[in-house]
């Protein structure tokens, strides 16, 4: 059967379909990832977008549950050049072709995806139709132009219930705008008693749970978009630690007075380098996102800037200048992508200690119990 991608530019694409008949529309955005495409597939980062892998073949390792990092798959589809029906490998369960499927989701091979990645470069990120019905091109252009970006996928993909995972360690309360199942993999792993709150749950409802850090997950769309979480985290910011990721470290931006803009295309891929402006150290991380910090817009906040991205120099990193708080807009969880900034997690775990060691008392704790006693 036959599929097609049509641009916002005009530009169609024509493949076979594989996975789920059906027409979505959605962000057309490329991975650069030679492997990965399961964690791809299954981050809830990508909800609402469709997908397409630079690397030419995708499938010959299968698909295997436990390398989720979600749940279920959020993408709206999925854009190969080649798919592999017959994976190679004993772990593997099914093929991607039965996963599209499973999940509703429509894919189309035989696309060169580095020209359309070529494409998207130059043009900038576009949206797209993807569809295995027989359509006209004047049918689908108009059915695309229609349809409406979407600013709800904070919601969408956010867990409805507290759930926890138990440990002997720091408490963290672990805010999920889509979190990748790797924070909590990562979080888990140094013992740390994790409780996963959904992403509406208010400052007060954070402190009931009695953290001893907060960590803000990564997340689907525009960070504007969930302006409830900007609010929270001024709330809580100084009273708690505070370790952000990717969407976690946009929304800890505009807490604190910073703007946040889109980029033109995006990173997503295994080898972003970064380097840490206080070591001058380069690290290869992991990367999926779309929009960024604004530059010019940390001056005059109290943020300082501790990670920049080699390649086109934007924010990867910050800290606050008072209260324990730092975030990264890459992926120290990984999956996909090199293991090298797991350490991050380690230092967020150090901050939560000398923060307990030198104020035994909060001193934002303090000074609201104060504040509350006047108004008595
Ligand atoms: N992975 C993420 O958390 C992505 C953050 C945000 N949705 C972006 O695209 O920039």
């Amino acid at each position: 059967m036959q599929a097609r991608l049509l641009l916002e530019d005009g530009t169609l694409f024509t493949g076979s379909a594989f996975g789920a008949e059906g027409e979505k529309t959605g962000e057309v955005v490329f991975n650069t990832g030679i492997t990965g495409y399961q964690e791809v597939l299954s981050d809830p980062s990508y909800c609402g977008q469709i997908v397409t892998m630079t690397y030419p073949l995708i499938g010959n390792y299968g698909i295997t549950r436990d390398d989720f990092e979600s749940v279920a798959p959020f993408v709206n589809g999925f854009v190969v050049r080649r798919h592999e029906t017959v994976p190679s490998n004993w772990r593997a369960e099914y093929n991607v072709d039965s996963l599209l499927k499973e999940y509703g989701i429509v894919g189309i091979s035989g696309i060169d995806t580095r020209m359309l990645t070529r494409m998207i470069r130059q043009h900038g990120t576009m949206r797209g139709i993807l569809t295995t019905s027989a359509a006209s091109v004047e049918e689908l252009r108009e059915r695309l132009a229609a349809s409406p970006v979407l600013t709800n996928q904070v919601a969408t993909v956010s867990t409805k219930h507290m759930y926890s995972s138990p440990g002997s360690r720091e408490r963290i309360v672990l805010v999920d705008y889509g979190a990748k199942t790797g924070i909590l993999r990562e979080l888990t792993a140094r013992g740390c008693d994790v409780v996963v709150v959904p992403h509406d749950t208010t400052a007060d409802e954070i402190r009931r749970l009695n953290p001893d850090g907060i960590q803000l997950s990564n997340g689907p769309g525009d960070p504007k978009d969930v302006p409830h979480a900007i609010r929270t985290i001024q709330e809580l910011l100084g009273e708690y630690p505070i370790f952000g990721i990717c969407l976690g470290h946009q929304l800890f931006a505009l807490a604190c007075g910073a703007d946040t803009e889109k980029l033109k295309f995006g990173h997503r891929g295994g080898n972003h380098p970064v380097k840490d402006l206080r070591t001058n150290r380069c690290y290869i991380t992991s990367q999926n996102h779309g929009y960024t910090v604004k530059e010019d817009s940390v001056a005059g906040t109290e943020l300082e800037v501790t990670h920049l991205n080699n390649n086109d120099k934007t924010i990867e990193g910050l800290k606050h200048k008072t209260y324990p708080a730092f975030t990264v807009q890459y992926h120290p969880e990984a999956a996909p992508g090199p293991y090298d900034n797991g350490y991050l997690f380690d230092q967020f775990l150090d901050m939560i200690r000398e923060h307990k060691q030198q104020n035994p008392a909060n001193p934002r704790q303090a000074e609201l119990a104060a504040a509350a006693k006047g108004e008595r």
